[in-house]
């Protein structure tokens, strides 16, 4: 097994409301990054507000961090996020070709839904954020119901129903650390380029037509790539659109 990283705390809580909210009351005495999970978690939200629901069993982790960059910058910790989880679900799994990643923040396994991340920061002085929450959630043992979710959301899955393994949330974050780590290197080494290749590497739906919904306007287009600010760029009919976020259906 790999290492857990040097340098990362680690705080496991039996019961947290949110694990981001958690990552926010103890961002002002953070000493270095800290991952908190919660084996039970009471008041979970997703992206744009809605109910992140936890059957027991499954992964409910965030990391939180106190870095000196620009909000722009951290956004792009998604992307970072996203290939960690693509590489801790393939490595516990042996399946890594079942695996794809959706824009913006979605991890697709068989094509449904088994992971959420869900970045959330506070401001300080002149642009800098004062700490970022990178929040991800991971259906291990089960998805909600169908009826928990939008009817036009991905349907959800979970990894063991559709890979037949199994593994605690604590097994799990003893691999995601470690993954993220290796991705946060990269980045914070080499820049955003490497890690939109190895993101786009492992995308869903390139090259095909898809749906961005915004909060005032709707994209169809061809999926053409990801740019370097992290964008959906859409080739549509009135030309080529750049969409920072949005609501992807395929
Ligand atoms: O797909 C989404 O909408 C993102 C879901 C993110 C859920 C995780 S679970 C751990 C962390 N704590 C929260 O309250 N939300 C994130």
């Amino acid at each position: 097994m790999t290492e857990w990283p040097e340098g990362y705390g680690r705080r496991v809580l039996a019961e947290v409301d949110s694990t981001n909210a958690e990552a926010a009351r103890m961002a002002a005495d953070l000493a270095g990054p800290t991952w908190i999970l919660g084996l039970k978690q009471t008041a979970g939200h997703g992206r744009r507000g809605r109910v992140w629901s936890h059957p027991e069993g499954n992964f409910a982790g965030s990391l939180v961090m106190r870095p000196a960059a620009q909000a722009s910058e951290m956004a792009k910790r998604s992307f970072v996020a996203a290939l960690a989880l693509h590489d801790a679900l393939s490595d516990v799994t042996g399946h890594g070709a079942r695996f794809s990643l959706k824009w913006p923040n979605d991890i697709l396994l068989n094509g449904g839904k088994v992971a959420g991340i869900l970045l959330e920061s506070a401001g300080g002085p002149g642009g800098v954020i004062s700490h970022i929450a990178i929040g991800m959630g991971v259906n291990l043992a089960a998805a909600p119901d169908v009826g928990e979710v939008e009817p036009w959301a991905t349907r959800p899955v979970s990894l063991l129903s559709e890979t037949g393994v199994l593994v605690t949330p604590e097994e799990f974050l003893d691999v995601l650390a470690p993954a993220f780590a290796r991705w946060e290197a990269q980045i914070a080494t080499y820049g955003f380029e490497p890690i939109r290749t190895a993101w786009l590497a492992r995308a869903a739906k390139i090259g095909e037509v898809i749906t961005a919904r915004t909060m005032r306007e709707e994209w169809t287009g061809t999926f053409e790539t990801v740019d370097n600010e992290g964008n959906l760029v859409l080739k549509t009919a009135q030309g080529v659109v750049a969409i920072p976020a949005a609501d992807v259906f395929f």
